[in-house]
């Protein structure tokens, strides 16, 4: 991926410049090589403009879609405006990145530590008694419960754990290699820990849920997958940090 700025100075019509663009805009959307697109109009001079494009590679900006179908219709918007142009270049992103703490983490929203191993603990009370995926758990090491709320919490925004006590992916990973989890016990482990949420009372606000069942269901796939004879997952990845997806908590 490479992020794309141009930087402009209108002299004159903002408003004409702001109505070329949004009509310009409508041929980025269409393009496959168009990740996402913002233009920012600075607070302090407004007379100057950011446009942010991230494009999937300076190649296939300046290839395709420069040499594309869709690149004369944007241009014909803009044109005119290219003497207005003070800086357009591509940056590379590097690993400085993150998100700040406007929209909460689903591991504060859920309650932190002491929610997430009240979860777990009702959770295995009820994996332990069942006739289905019971069986699996049955050597299970008595602080199995408070290892899998410390991997939940540090995949939903809560402190890194699972990485820095007990070996982060890898060794989740090793847990269930070999271990040929079924579809049907796959629905149940998703079944039985949704119940144990609502036994424990964890937010059943339909954001909350929604997003803590989406990880459940991306990751219980993964596990049965990985846990087939033969399965070559990679033994080092990240852990994965879910969000809220499309529907973060509504601030006002
Ligand atoms: C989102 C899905 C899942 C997550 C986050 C998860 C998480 C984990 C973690 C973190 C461990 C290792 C705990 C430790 O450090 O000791 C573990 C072990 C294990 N998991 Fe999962 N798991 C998932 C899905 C499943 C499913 C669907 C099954 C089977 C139905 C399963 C069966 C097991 C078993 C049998 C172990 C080893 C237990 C033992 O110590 O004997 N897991 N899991």
């Amino acid at each position: 991926m490479t992020v794309e700025y141009i930087r402009y100075r209108i002299s004159g019509d903002t408003e004409s410049f702001e109505q070329a663009y949004a009509r310009a805009a409508r041929f980025l959307a269409r393009a496959p090589q168009c990740v996402d697109y913002e233009l920012s109009r600075c607070a302090e001079e407004p007379s100057a403009y950011v446009l942010r494009i991230t494009w999937t590679s300076a190649d296939d900006h300046l290839k395709g879609f420069r040499g594309g179908d869709l690149f004369p219709g944007f241009l014909a918007e803009i044109r005119g405006y290219i003497e207005a142009i003070e800086e357009m270049r591509h940056y590379e992103p590097t690993s400085v990145r993150g998100a700040g703490a406007a929209v909460p983490t689903l591991y504060d929203w859920g309650g932190g530590a002491e929610a997430f191993e009240r979860l777990t603990e009702r959770f295995y009370e009820k994996v332990v008694a069942d006739d289905l995926i019971g069986p699996l758990f049955a050597h299970m090491d008595s602080a199995h419960p408070r290892f899998v709320a410390m991997w939940l919490g540090e995949v939903f925004g809560g402190p890194a754990r699972y990485t820095e006590e007990r070996g982060g992916y890898a060794h989740m990973l090793g847990h269930h290699l070999g271990k040929a989890i079924t579809e049907p016990q796959r629905r149940r482990w998703v079944s039985l820990l949704a119940d144990a949420a609502d036994d424990v009372g964890l937010p059943d606000d339909p954001e909350f849920r929604s997003a803590f069942m989406g990880y459940l269901e991306w990751g219980t796939r993964l596990a049965v997958a990985n846990s087939q004879p033969g399965a070559t997952p990679p033994g080092q990845a990240p852990v994965p940090h879910w969000g809220w997806g499309v529907a973060p908590p509504y601030l006002g």
